[in-house]
């Protein structure tokens, strides 16, 4: 059977630069993967090739079978694909319910507001970009300040919110960019038995992260990039004792690799 998320040989240049390189991998149906390497390796632009914000300059990703390269991103999302971004893309001045119906929005489909002027098909689509927001806002735990503007919620709690957008869109794989960045200890712990349920509750994640200690307690499989290259790809056991990962991605330095 295919995998959910295949790519071949996905490549980006940026003028001579060669950010993504060759790169082939694949996340299996229910897996927790997670994607690592030191700053400029390239995982960023690899998450931006598979999800369409980046066009890729050779190379193929495919999606429940499907190619998907070269599609817009908002069509990508649309089948399945939700993602949050390494710098939070919130509207402070909107409610937290309006900032994840945008994902939800991005499911149904644009007719929602059709319900303004013609009523019909509009209602129910709005009735279910409702549901699906509130059902994502509840998951991650906003349901009590979804009426509340995004600018008053917590930087972790603004996490959360990408996280919800992302939800409300039904995603078959969930692709996470540094969500731990800016939180501290307990809240890391936090994110990580959040993620850890998503898992358990059958969602695919795909997880970039510079938190070596999230990555490693909780992905059943890393992959390992380096200068655009993938220069390892195995369980978190085998990638801590991988002397090319230690090499390229902790310097030689084993103690950091703990
Ligand atoms: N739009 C762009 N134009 C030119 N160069 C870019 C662009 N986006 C990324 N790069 C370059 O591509 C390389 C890979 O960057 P990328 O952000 O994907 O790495 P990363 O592994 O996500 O890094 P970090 O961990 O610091 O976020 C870097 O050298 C970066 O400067």
């Amino acid at each position: 059977m295919a995998a959910l998320l295949e790519i071949e040989n996905l490549t980006r240049r940026f003028g001579g630069l060669l950010a993504v390189d060759r790169v082939s991998g694949r996340v299996e149906q229910g897996e927790l993967v997670g994607l690592i390497g030191p700053n400029g390796a390239g995982k960023t632009t690899l998450f931006n090739l598979i999800s369409g914000f980046t066009p890729p300059s050779e190379g193929t990703v495919r999606f429940g079978g499907e190619t998907i390269s070269g599609l817009k991103p908002w069509r990508v999302a649309r089948r399945g694909l939700g993602r949050t971004f390494q710098n939070l893309r919130i509207f402070p001045n909107m409610t937290v319910f309006d900032n994840v119906s945008v994902g939800a929005i991005g499911a149904v489909g644009h007719s929602p507001w059709r319900s303004l002027f013609r009523g019909g098909r509009g209602e129910s689509d709005a009735k279910a970009v409702s549901e699906r927001t509130w059902a994502a806002l509840e998951r991650v735990g906003l349901a009590g300040q979804g009426h509340e503007l995004a600018a008053n919620l917590s930087y972790g709690k603004r996490k959360y919110l990408e996280i919800a957008r992302a939800l409300a869109l039904g995603p078959r794989l969930l692709i996470l960019d540094e969500p731990a960045a800016g939180l501290n200890d307990s809240e890391t712990a936090d994110l990580a038995s959040f993620i850890r349920g998503l898992h358990a509750e059958g969602m695919t994640v795909l997880l970039v992260e510079h938190d070596m200690t999230l990555v490693m307690g909780i992905c059943q499989r890393v992959m390992v990039l380096a200068s655009g290259r993938k220069i390892a790809d195995g369980t978190p056991e085998h990638i801590r004792r991988d002397p090319a990962v230690l090499e390229a991605y902790l310097g030689g330095d084993e103690e950091d690799a703990a």
